[in-house]
């Protein structure tokens, strides 16, 4: 059994085909990157394996559970960080994950030990009751994957978790995120920084027009190249010709 597996996944956004029957088997207990580039479909997948938004076409399993028609039960088994961490900033991080744990009827003294466990971990301590509003972006980031492991999912998906992150930030989630698959969890994350996926990674995907492009381990899909290269080959980069932009020389006329 996959930790996630999605079958011939199709959305429409209008005239626009944001994902185009896109096939991925997540095995359980991995670290697994979804690459792409912009506009790839990235975030329109990930919603749709979370059970945030219904595929018009394909089925999503998390857990052996189908996400599709209802997702109730596979929300239980499933932790989501968004790209934008949905959070009522007029609470502190501690009323955050005790409200969140409410939301989803956890045992309020677990909810406490655990909320105290995560802010600790998470380096949060001394801003367990300031308001999120006053929280840095980092600290925002922190909070929304304590919000999201709470609750011990066994998958836990992460749309772009390290964008915007200062390296300190992404060394504590980095290992977080390590403690967490080893014990036992599944990772599967969005990235556009292919040294992040590169480091923490057992196998990726690369999306591309709302399909997969390439499936494999990081040293498979790498082939002998660093994973940035391998990933501009294949979603076909640009370079910059000898005298496209040639006014931007300070010597020039
Ligand atoms: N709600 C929406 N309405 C209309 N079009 C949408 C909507 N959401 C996404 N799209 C379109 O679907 C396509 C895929 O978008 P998506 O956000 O899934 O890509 P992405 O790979 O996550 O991109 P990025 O890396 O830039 O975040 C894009 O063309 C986008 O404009």
């Amino acid at each position: 059994m996959s930790a996630v597996a999605a079958r011939g996944l199709v959305k429409d956004f209008g005239g626009t085909r944001a994902v185009d029957g896109l096939d991925l088997r997540v095995p359980v207990g991995s670290f697994y990157g979804i690459a792409g580039p912009n506009g790839a479909g990235k975030t329109t997948t990930i919603r749709m394996l979370v059970g945030l938004l219904a595929p018009d076409e394909g089925s999503v399993e998390v857990d052996g559970i189908p996400v599709w028609p209802d997702p109730t039960e596979a929300k239980g088994r499933l932790g989501l960080v968004p790209d934008h961490p949905v959070l009522f900033d007029r609470l502190s991080g501690l009323e955050m994950l005790e409200f969140a744990g409410l939301l989803r009827r956890m045992d309020p003294v677990v909810i406490r030990s655990r909320s105290r466990d995560l802010l600790r971990v998470l380096d949060l301590e001394d801003a367990a009751d300031r308001r999120i509003a006053d929280y840095s972006l980092g600290m925002t980031k922190r909070i929304g994957l304590a919000v999201a492991v709470l609750h011990s999912p066994r998958v836990l998906v992460l749309d772009e978790p390290f964008g915007a992150l200062d390296p300190v930030n992404t060394q504590v989630i980095e290992e977080m995120l390590q403690r967490y698959r080893a014990g036992g969890g599944t990772v599967v994350f969005s990235s556009h920084v292919m040294d992040v996926i590169e480091r923490l990674c057992d196998r990726l995907a690369v999306i591309e027009s709302g399909r997969v492009r390439a499936e494999g381990t990081v040293r498979e899909l790498a082939g002998g190249r660093t994973l940035q290269e391998a990933f501009v080959d294949l979603v076909g980069g640009r370079t910059l010709a000898e005298d496209d932009l040639s006014w931007l020389s300070s010597s020039s006329d």
